[in-house]
């Protein structure tokens, strides 16, 4: 399929929050991410999928350049949301990284106390004029991370000493705070049992409704219950880009077919 029939078939239907074009990414001399170009939709999850190694992290990581925090890596290409350039020079990497959250695939707290990991951000980036307005944004946050029952009652005790599952929506909650409009997740339940995973998959069709949510799973079961939209990356290009009911029933590309059914991978 060529790239201008994935933008075309990706821009059926919702508001476009993400915008990238011919987004190329090299490490040292290596190509990672060839060409890649693709409207991303807001208020819904989008998966991104394919063979280790195909590219599915390095593309998110370019959604928010956390990719400018390696060295050896170079990225080109257009990148827009909301359509602002996100490599413009007025753009600062910090402020883009609390509008444009991410959560990561093993979760990694502060070592610091249940509040502080959430009320980190909002201090940093001065979204709290009171202590008391601090104390709302960490409960929210908490409420929407759905983590909240679980730990009011010990706000003060060290983030690491929740359980697995629980960390992973402490760190989900301390993205939120900086009320971002985008959240980028990597893998995020790979590290998690399956009632664990089972309460973050069902957190992250909650957070549907208020974020563009881009998700990088292994699982093709997981991206089939949660996703509104896949895409499907293979030796770094993006093959192909659809409804997911669309790509894991009636994949347009041989190659999304291989992959879905088993046969690459
Ligand atoms: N920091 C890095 N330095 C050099 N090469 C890297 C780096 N990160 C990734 N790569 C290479 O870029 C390519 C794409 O890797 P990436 O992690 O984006 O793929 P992936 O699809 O997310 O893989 P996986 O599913 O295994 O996590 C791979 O060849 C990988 O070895």
């Amino acid at each position: 399929m060529k790239d201008i029939d994935v933008i075309e078939r990706s821009r059926a239907g919702a508001r476009q929050k993400i915008s990238a074009r011919n987004v190329q990414v090299r490490y040292g001399h290596t190509a990672a991410i060839k060409n890649v170009s693709v409207d991303i939709a807001a208020d819904t999850v989008t998966a991104f999928i394919g063979p280790s190694g195909c590219g599915k992290s390095t593309f998110l990581r370019c959604l928010n350049r956390m990719n400018d925090t390696i060295d050896t890596c170079r990225v080109t290409g257009e990148i827009r949301i909301d359509d602002e350039d996100i490599h413009d020079p007025k753009v600062d990497p910090v402020q883009l990284r609390a509008k444009v959250g991410m959560v990561f695939q093993k979760p990694n707290p502060f070592a610091k106390s249940i509040y502080d990991n959430v009320a980190y951000g909002p201090k940093i980036h001065g979204l709290a004029r009171t202590k008391a307005e601090l104390g709302d944004i960490v409960k929210v946050a908490l409420e929407k991370a759905a983590l909240w029952d679980e730990v009011k009652d010990r706000l003060d005790s060290p983030g690491t000493g929740l359980s697995g599952g629980q960390q992973q929506r402490l760190c989900i909650a301390r993205a939120i705070a900086t009320a971002p409009q985008v959240l980028l997740m990597d893998e995020p339940c790979s590290a998690l049992d399956p009632i664990a995973t089972a309460q973050i998959e069902e957190l992250i069709h909650d957070l549907r409704r208020n974020y563009c949510v881009v998700i990088v799973t292994h699982s093709m079961q997981q991206a089939a219950r949660i996703s509104q939209k896949t895409a499907f990356f293979h030796l770094g290009s993006l093959v192909e880009y659809g409804d997911t009911d669309q790509v894991f029933t009636a994949p347009r590309d041989s190659r999304t077919e291989s992959y879905i059914t088993g046969r690459i991978g």
